[in-house]
């Protein structure tokens, strides 16, 4: 079990755009998603997620600008490995400008044509509610091809 962030930069509240990154390596291989990554030894996930932004897309946020939208878990029976959860941030406030990294191309989309059959298939369960400005935790079992969502249970504040 490990711990994940993941990122997501907005314009306007709600939210009307949103950056995704096409994911070029690694975990989520292919997929559209928000900026982030393992939480290290010894690092809060703030610092995570501050640190994952810069890295996966060059922009550069304080601690301060992170929105707290919630604490997501995923785990995948036929891999116990890869079990993990997610601290989810929201950031509206940014300097600099996206860049493609080695490890994300970044792409804006506006809220309405958000590309959820790019995604994993959790999103289109809780992302429209914290893009609307409601707060989420939950607990997502994925099926034996770790693709399709087989159990989700989302709470929203
Ligand atoms: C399984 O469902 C998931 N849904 C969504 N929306 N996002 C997910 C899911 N599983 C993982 N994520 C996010 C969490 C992180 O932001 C990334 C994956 O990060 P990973 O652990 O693979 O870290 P890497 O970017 O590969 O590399 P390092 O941490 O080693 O830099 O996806």
């Amino acid at each position: 079990m490990y711990s994940t962030t993941l990122c997501l930069p907005v314009q306007g509240k709600p939210a009307e755009r949103i950056l995704l990154g096409m994911k070029k390596t690694g975990f989520g291989c292919g997929k559209y998603n928000g900026f982030g990554g393992k939480i290290e030894d010894g690092e809060t996930p703030a610092a995570a997620a501050v640190r994952e932004l810069a890295e996966e897309c060059g922009l550069k946020v304080q601690e301060s600008d992170l929105e707290d939208v919630g604490k997501l878990m995923f785990s995948f029976p036929d891999k116990p490995e890869l079990e993990h959860d997610v601290y989810v941030y929201i950031v509206r406030n940014w300097q600099g400008e996206p860049e493609e990294t080695t490890e994300m191309k970044p792409v804006w989309f506006d809220v309405p044509d958000i590309p959820y059959k790019e995604m994993w298939a959790d999103d289109s369960y809780w992302l429209p509610a914290v893009l609307k400005g409601k707060k989420v935790t939950g607990s997502v079992v994925f099926s034996e091809d770790q693709e399709a969502v087989d159990y989700i249970s989302i709470r929203t504040v």
